[in-house]
């Protein structure tokens, strides 16, 4: 069996990226010595995709059943599908916090360090007994005894806007500054591909909105990749390049949103797109 990487951390379970179980392989191969250096980043940072032929079964449940993709460095890819669809799953093997049955995940010519790849998830999976910093900390893996860890920590809250929370307890905010702490510590590493399983899913209406614009904003400013895993087709919509309507374990639609941003909540633009997707969702007479 493939020897997974492990780190020496206790809170493994909290960072939940791919320097945990999976792509091992990839980032041995980043890592060889004799691999010559990459060249200097490009302007966009984040990591090309390449999916081919990927299938994942649990005992004999088919849940993805052959799913090819490309998704281009820095693209914002959001995917949406039936309860149970397998949207998860994909978004799990594609973070390599589990294996394929069969088929292949690549990143392009890219080379991914563990610290590339992060992930987001509805729970923010905070430490309850470290203050906010020391949660954000929690995202530089091996690096967070490193020289620079606190000021690296303190941007990344800057940058979500909760850099006065530094010595807060979790227990005493709010659910969307929670969140918003998760997302500090998936973005403190610098990750090039970012994946969200419906990160906002437990947020009240107005706090959703407001945390659609901060991941976009950030995704601008960072140029990672995307790829969010959510039931909400508006917010797929409103911040996704590319919508994949997963169905029957394949991928049934790729469409691309063609939209300047940023994007008008609420515009009839959006809402028409919105009300396609539905569509095939639901199937017709289903969306009113
Ligand atoms: N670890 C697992 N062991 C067994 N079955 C699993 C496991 N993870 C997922 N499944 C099954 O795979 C299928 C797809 O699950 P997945 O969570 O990917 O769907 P989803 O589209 O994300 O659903 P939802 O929108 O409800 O979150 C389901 O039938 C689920 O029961």
């Amino acid at each position: 069996m493939q020897q997974a990487l492990r780190v020496p951390l206790s809170d493994v379970d909290v960072i939940d990226s791919a320097e945990i179980i999976g792509h091992a392989e990839a980032f041995r191969h980043a890592r060889k010595p004799g691999v010559p250096p990459q060249p200097a980043r490009p302007e966009v940072r984040g990591l090309p995709l390449v999916i081919h032929d990927l299938h994942k079964s649990f005992g004999d449940n088919e849940v993805l059943r052959g799913i090819d993709l490309e998704i281009p460095a820095g693209q914002f890819v959001a995917i949406v599908g039936q309860s149970g669809c397998g949207k998860s799953t994909l978004l799990r093997l594609i973070a390599g916090l589990d294996k394929p049955t069969s088929g292949t995940i690549s990143f392009g010519e890219a080379a991914a360090r563990p610290e590339d790849i992060r992930v987001m998830f509805q729970e923010p999976r905070l430490l309850p007994w470290a203050r906010v910093l020391a949660n954000v900390e929690v995202g530089l893996g091996r690096e967070r005894k490193a020289a620079g860890a606190h000021e690296r920590a303190r941007r990344a809250l800057e940058e979500v806007g909760l850099a006065e929370k530094r010595d807060q307890w979790p227990a005493v905010l709010s659910g969307g500054q929670k969140q918003r702490v998760a997302l500090a510590r998936a973005l403190v590493s610098g990750p090039r591909l970012l994946a969200f399983d419906e990160p906002l899913g437990a947020l009240d209406a107005l706090t959703r909105i407001a945390m659609q614009r901060l991941l976009e904003r950030v995704w601008a400013d960072q140029t990672f990749t995307a790829i969010l895993v959510t039931h909400d087709v508006a917010e797929a919509v409103a911040l996704a390049d590319r919508v994949l309507v997963i169905e029957d374990g394949r991928i049934a639609e790729d469409i691309t949103v063609g939209l300047a941003r940023p994007r008008e909540r609420g515009s009839a633009d959006l809402a028409a797109l919105e009300g396609s997707i539905l569509h095939q969702l639901l199937g017709p007479g289903m969306t009113g």
